[in-house]
């Protein structure tokens, strides 16, 4: 197991699980419980982008869950930046699967409406809203309604949603996953670009890879996805009680190229690993997929 990523000197985590156990009434029998991720330890530095993979139902959502405060653990404890989560987590920013658009709003009062509820006078909100929709590669497109996108523009729209309230903490579950295969590698490779400019308002002065960068935890069942976007990529076991069993440091360089980055023989190398260690974990995972139909 590659050695785990340590907090910058002297900073606390921006994200720390310590010995989380979820366990839920179970789906099946009403009259048994289900633990579905146990003794879970996961530290998030500030600024690092870790990737969580596993088979299906292991897990990794009801983790994304814990550390955005909508879900507390049945045992163990979660850390913002070192203070104890208590409620929803006011640091963090989530893309989910599905985007969260409001089909009655159009893009620009999408991406304005985070700052509207938290007291931003509208006419200023808009003006980042468009700031941010030109971030995306959205510019122009602010006055259309959700229908009138595409699922790549969707998503966009929703980055900018997510980052105009300037997180230090985006949480990711599968954010991509609907989307084909090119406009997925467009989308990764913008997600980097805005993680390596660091901060939420436009920052000409900041080279990339400067300060200032969020802390990413980013949901995939696809390793190459975690393997071309994160600093480290954190493998999960098969449930019930699944909890991490591998972790492997990215050593890749960046600015990285998603497409290009596959076709690295490092990223070969760091594939196979990964693969060796997800691979049996897997196919438990079907195996309990067939047995529970
Ligand atoms: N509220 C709940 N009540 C009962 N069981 C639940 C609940 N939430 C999750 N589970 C169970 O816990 C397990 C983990 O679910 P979770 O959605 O976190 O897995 P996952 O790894 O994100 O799955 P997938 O890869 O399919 O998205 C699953 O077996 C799921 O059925």
């Amino acid at each position: 197991m590659a050695a785990a990523a340590r907090p910058p000197e002297g900073g606390a985590p921006a994200l720390s699980l310590r010995d989380v156990t979820c366990t839920f009434v179970d789906r099946e029998d009403k009259s048994k419980r289900y633990t579905a991720v146990r003794d879970v330890t996961l530290d998030l530095a500030a600024g690092e982008f870790v990737s969580v993979v596993g088979p299906t139902g292991c897990g990794k959502s009801t983790l994304l869950n814990v550390a955005a405060g909508l879900l507390q653990p049945s045992t163990g404890s979660v850390a913002v930046f070192g203070e104890p989560l208590a409620g929803i987590n006011r640091r963090a920013g989530y893309m989910f699967q599905s985007d969260s658009l409001m089909p009655w709003r159009t893009a620009a009062e999408n991406v304005a409406a985070g700052l509207e509820f938290r007291g931003v006078p509208r006419a200023e909100a808009c003006s980042q809203a468009e700031e941010w929709l030109k971030r995306v590669g959205l510019g122009g497109f602010g006055d259309r309604y959700p229908h009138q996108l595409s699922g790549g523009m969707r998503k966009r729209a929703s980055l900018a949603q997510t980052l105009i309230l300037d997180p230090d903490i985006i949480l990711m579950d599968e954010p991509f996953s609907a989307l084909d295969i090119q406009t997925r590698q467009l989308m990764e490779n913008e997600l980097l670009a805005l993680w390596s400019s660091g901060t939420a308002r436009p920052r000409p002065d900041l080279a990339s890879g400067g300060p200032g960068r969020k802390a990413v935890l980013f949901i995939t069942h696809d390793l190459d996805e975690a393997i071309a976007l994160s600093d480290r990529v954190v493998v999960m076991s098969a449930g019930p009680g699944s909890r991490p069993i591998g972790e492997f440091r990215i050593d890749l360089e960046r600015p990285r190229d998603v497409a290009e980055v596959r076709v690295a023989p490092r990223f070969i190398e760091l594939h196979q690993a990964i693969w060796a260690v997800l691979r049996e974990e897997v196919l438990k995972g079907y195996k309990q997929q067939l047995a529970a139909a």
